[in-house]
């Protein structure tokens, strides 16, 4: 028996939830009773949603397309007529799969109205997308894309059944044209179109609703640990470090060294190590060229500062020579440093404890022949997890050869041909392991698309990963939970000053109120 995992965590193709559908049918669940039982959900769903909203029912526009997403949507518009909502339903294409026929002469029976243009939605309130569901892979054309086209440009409030009409169910590419919805309604199992970055602009609010899948018929497609996962508020929580003991000292809550910073860029060191600071770690060291000593121990006055002999142009020449760099539960290389000193990257590489590796230190690593393009295995050189924290362009430098055309498979390839845990950076942000595992973050906001987010982001996970490898607990769920808080940090600082207050800074003295919360 495998250890079942919270629904809400798994993320499915089109393919793995077709197979699991098919094993509900399979085992006897009739195909009717279920779309009944699903439809029925989003039925009360929408009616709650608009309730809250007006207190006299809304006209509904519903399209209908030929499969098993129509029906549903015509099993809504019955349901909701029912309960006094005046429907309208418009119907693009003749052809209907046979259950979707029949809930459509049903319709018809009871007198709802059939619209012949789709023009006349324009007197709804609200439009839903019933045209196609899960498994879409073929471009919207002709009359469907004028159709979408039209919808999209009116003011009613727009609502998805299962995935918005034309967006790749595993890509989330937009297939020319997209319904583009207010709210999305998923169905069973997060689909993973919804995740990528190409969708997320079309999906509006995500919501599940749940229809009870067996963990046995998940377990029986997707294997026991499933491969996509999402980053949940629990998963995330119980991750971060315990609660302290009363009977504990610093050195036992995680120890980091940090080496960051140039003359030329000294607000990267100070934001990594503000963001390391929110971390709770025990003792946090920073290494940055000696004429940025002064100002990191004014802004970070907790923090040992190491001066390092630095470059003519202000970078760090060399780590002092007491440095010893195997003291240090984790170590994080990158923010502002320039690429000047590759030996850097090389003494940093040879000691046997969690790299974090961000910026010019992936810059550097782009660079080490011994790297091959990201194509030779790390394993052989080294035993503690190395942590690559990419945006898209160093991405592409680390990785050149690589040519999976979307971020999550992307990374899927990078980390199991290098040995990396590869923390690809984003709109949603993607983690893969070398074991082929991937976890995505489903929340957060473009208010961090803005310089410094992702030095904040560095030190916070690399300050986790000392605090667990301390601990010898495992790293990666750290570097998950690091993921999820740097987004809800943003999150909490964009409700109180608005997506353009979320400078890097702010964020980085928000990050303790949320995280701090948790543990
Ligand atoms: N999974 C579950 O557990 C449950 C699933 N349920 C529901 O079923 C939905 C999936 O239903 P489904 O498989 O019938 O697919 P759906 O998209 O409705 O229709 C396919 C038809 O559309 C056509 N077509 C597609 N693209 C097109 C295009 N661009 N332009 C023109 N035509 C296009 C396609 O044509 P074909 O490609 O075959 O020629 C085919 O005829 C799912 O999302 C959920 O709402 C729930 O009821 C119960 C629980
Ligand atoms: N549109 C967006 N939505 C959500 N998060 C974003 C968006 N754009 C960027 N981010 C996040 O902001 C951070 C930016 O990091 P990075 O590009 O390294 O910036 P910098 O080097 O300036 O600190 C990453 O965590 C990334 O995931
Ligand atoms: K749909």
């Amino acid at each position: 028996m495998s250890v079942e995992l919270d629904l809400d965590r798994i993320i499915v193709s089109a393919a793995e939830m077709s197979a699991i559908e098919t094993r509900l049918f399979d085992a006897g669940f009739p195909v009717a009773a279920l779309m009944e039982k699903v439809a029925g959900r989003i039925a009360q769903w929408i009616q709650h949603w608009l309730s809250q909203q007006t207190p006299n029912p809304p006209h509904l526009g519903v399209l209908v397309g030929p499969g098993h997403n129509g029906g549903d949507a015509l099993v809504v518009a019955r349901e909701l007529w029912f309960q006094g909502y005046p429907i309208s339903i418009y119907r693009p294409l003749d052809k209907a799969k046979p259950l979707t026929q029949a809930h459509f002469d049903y319709a018809t029976s009871l007198g709802i109205p059939i619209l012949d243009r789709w023009q006349d939605l324009q007197d709804c309130q609200v439009i839903v997308d019933g045209l196609f569901g899960f498994g879409q892979t073929r471009p919207i054309e002709g009359k469907l894309a004028d159709l979408l086209t039209w919808v999209n440009q009116q003011p009613q409030q727009r609502l998805s059944i299962d995935i918005p009409s034309g967006i790749h169910t595993d890509t989330g590419e937009v297939l020319g044209v997209a319904f583009q919805a207010d709210v999305t309604l998923c169905l069973g199992l997060w689909k993973r179109g919804l995740f990528q970055d190409a969708a997320l602009d079309v999906l509006g609010e995500v919501q599940r609703l749940d229809f009870d899948i067996p963990w046995a018929d998940v377990a029986a497609v997707l294997g026991p640990v499933p491969q996509w996962q999402r980053i949940t508020p629990e998963s995330a929580r119980s991750a971060l470090p315990l609660p302290r003991p009363q009977f504990t000292h610093k050195y036992q809550q995680g120890q980091l060294l940090l080496i960051a910073g140039s003359r030329q860029y000294g607000g990267a060191a100070s934001l990594a190590a503000l963001g390391a600071r929110a971390s709770g770690v025990g003792m946090l060291t920073l290494a940055v060229p000696e004429s940025l000593q002064p100002l990191l121990n004014q802004q970070v006055p907790e923090a040992l500062v190491l001066a390092c002999p630095e470059t003519p142009q202000g970078a760090i020449a060399q780590l002092p020579r007491d440095c010893d760099l195997n003291r240090y539960d984790a170590i994080a290389l990158g923010p502002g440093l320039t690429q000047q000193t590759p030996t850097l990257l090389e003494q940093t590489l040879q000691i046997d404890s969690p790299l974090v590796l961000d910026a010019d230190g992936l810059n550097l690593l782009a660079a080490d022949s011994n790297w091959q393009g990201g194509e030779a295995n790390i394993t052989p050189w080294r035993s503690s997890p190395l942590i690559l924290t990419p945006h898209p362009g160093e991405f592409r430098r680390l990785f050149p050869h690589l040519s999976a055309p979307h971020p999550a498979e992307a990374a899927q390839q990078a980390a199991s041909q290098s040995g990396a845990l590869v923390v690809l950076k984003g709109a949603r942000v993607v983690i893969a392991r070398p074991d082929g595992s991937l976890a995505i973050n489903p929340e957060s906001t473009p208010a961090l698309a803005r310089g410094g987010s992702g030095d904040v982001l560095t030190g916070l996970m690399a300050g986790l990963v000392a605090i667990a490898a301390c601990q010898k607990r495992a790293i990666a769920p750290l570097v998950h939970s690091a993921v999820w808080w740097h987004a809800q940090g943003a999150l909490r600082a964009q409700q109180q000053r608005g997506v353009l207050g979320v400078d890097a800074w702010t964020l980085s003295q928000t990050l303790p109120l949320v995280v701090a919360g948790q543990v």
